[in-house]
């Protein structure tokens, strides 16, 4: 069994000097995709736990404006092979003499990270658990998903995906919890949860899920975009998609019951709050204020609309993955920007369906010259497969999708301003035409 070690959070920030693992990570940190930070004055990182896996593997939790993740290769003598991995050369603290790689990059660490998900058990504060009607084979081989977006994901032998979560937020995480349960129900449109692990320490929180790898499966938003690109027509799959959208929000709603309607007033301050927010970081919002409001207004006047309940929270077409002609939702974190308390809170599931209306307008403006009819006759055909499996047609619901539209629309301004500016016309284009038409 490994050694493990666990070090206690310090109660102040150190200030540690540049060759110390703190002083690595400061520099490493903001320049990682998944680091949410981007946009706030950068705080000096803060190590909470610091756990061996095994001989020259570390796992780290880590402070910096958020608590993030990492899993640490250390090794006496550089590897050229896990250059591009390199974080640097600790000369201080614990890792002195050591050069740090990010693990997930190296082979050797993925798979033991994989042994360790095979055999349930503790190391340190982490727990490693899982289904035990599963059996996950020994020996896969590991490779890192390229398209890193929020967090990091391994594919171990085309069998399993591990997802390994960056932002860390205490309590259980909405990627587990929801395919669990919506497996349990029944619902075969998810990837279900083979195993994962959790800390619980420095508070009690998912770490990483493994779920098996659907090996022949094409997301949506390359699906669309190799549609768009030969002139093929898409509403046949997006109708299926709506249909598909329905039948998980119908076992959402059975497998977390709530009940209740929107409380439209509330939403609407909400909505209002994210945009006034939003138009502080990015000034080309801020012509558009008072026309977006005009939508978040029109929720109190509207009626109750569909019942809340649990919803998906972050839906688009890179969300969604088809093989065998059927469709598969992945990723219930939610966006990832939001608090974990508030994404797991019952919503409205316009909200899902609006996500994945503009996301058809994002992928017809991959074209030159745009086109607003491919997008037209997607969202019509994915908003009546929806009505044909739900017991109610998202098309009627105008007010409700208008303004779940716009705070989306608002959402992704702030999300490719952080992440990716080259992007942001897109969002722009849809906020222009909410603010100044109506929708
Ligand atoms: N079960 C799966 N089978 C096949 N591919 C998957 C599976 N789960 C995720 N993926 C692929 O991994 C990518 C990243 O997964 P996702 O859960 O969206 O991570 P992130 O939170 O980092 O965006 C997806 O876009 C998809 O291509
Ligand atoms: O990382 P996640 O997949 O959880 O989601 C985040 O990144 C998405 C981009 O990768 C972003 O989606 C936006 O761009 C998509 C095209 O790349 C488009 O299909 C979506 O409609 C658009 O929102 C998503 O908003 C963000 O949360």
């Amino acid at each position: 069994m490994p050694k493990t070690a666990t070090l206690r959070p310090r109660r102040t920030a150190t200030a540690g000097p540049p060759t110390s693992l703190a002083g690595l990570l400061r520099e490493w940190l903001p320049r990682q995709r998944w680091f949410a930070g981007k946009d706030r004055a950068p705080t000096e990182p803060n190590l909470l736990s610091m756990t061996e896996l095994f001989p020259g593997c570390l796992h780290v939790l880590v402070e910096a404006g958020d608590c993030y993740q990492l899993l640490l290769t250390t090794r006496e003598q550089p590897v050229p092979q896990l250059a591009h991995a390199l974080i640097g050369r600790a000369e201080q603290g614990p890792l002195a003499g050591l050069t740090v790689y990010d693990a997930l990059h190296d082979p050797r660490s993925a798979r033991f990270l994989l042994e360790r998900l095979r055999h349930p058990g503790t190391a340190g504060p982490l727990r490693f658990e899982a289904d035990p009607a599963v059996r996950v084979p020994a020996g896969l081989q590991p490779r890192l998903l390229e398209t890193e977006q929020s967090n990091s994901s391994l594919v171990y032998g085309d069998s399993f995906i591990l997802k390994v979560f960056r932002r860390i937020e205490p309590g259980v995480n909405p990627d587990l919890e929801v395919p669990g349960a919506l497996t349990a129900r029944g619902c075969g449109r998810v990837p279900a949860p083979v195993a994962w692990f959790r800390t619980t320490y420095p508070m009690g929180a998912t770490l990483g899920v493994l779920q098996p790898y659907l090996p022949d499966a094409r997301d949506g938003w390359a699906l669309a975009l190799r549609a768009l690109a030969s002139e093929d027509d898409f509403t046949d799959a997006s109708w299926e998609l709506g249909e598909a959208m329905a039948e998980v929000h119908l076992a959402l709603a059975s497998a977390f019951p709530c009940g209740g309607h929107d409380d439209g007033g509330r939403t609407a301050a909400a909505m209002a709050e994210r945009l006034t927010a939003a138009a502080r970081v990015v000034p080309a919002l801020r012509p558009h204020v008072r026309g977006l409001r005009a939508a978040f207004d029109a929720l109190t006047a509207c009626g109750p609309g569909p019942a809340v309940q649990r919803v998906h929270g972050d839906l688009h077409l890179g969300q969604v993955l088809r093989t065998g002609g059927q469709w598969f939702v992945i990723d219930f974190e939610g966006e990832p920007s939001r608090p974990l308390a508030e994404r797991r809170a019952p919503q409205s599931p316009v909200r899902d369906i609006a996500g994945m209306l503009r996301s058809f307008d994002y992928a017809a403006r991959q074209r030159r010259p745009w086109r607003p009819q491919w997008a037209r006759r997607c969202r019509e055909a994915f908003c009546a497969g929806y009505a044909e499996r739900a017991d109610w047609d998202p098309r009627t619901e105008h007010a409700l999708l208008r303004a779940h539209e716009t705070d989306r629309a608002v959402y992704e301004v702030l999300y490719e301003a952080r992440h990716r500016p080259d992007w942001l016309p897109v969002p722009m284009a849809a906020i222009e035409r909410l603010a100044v038409r109506g929708g």
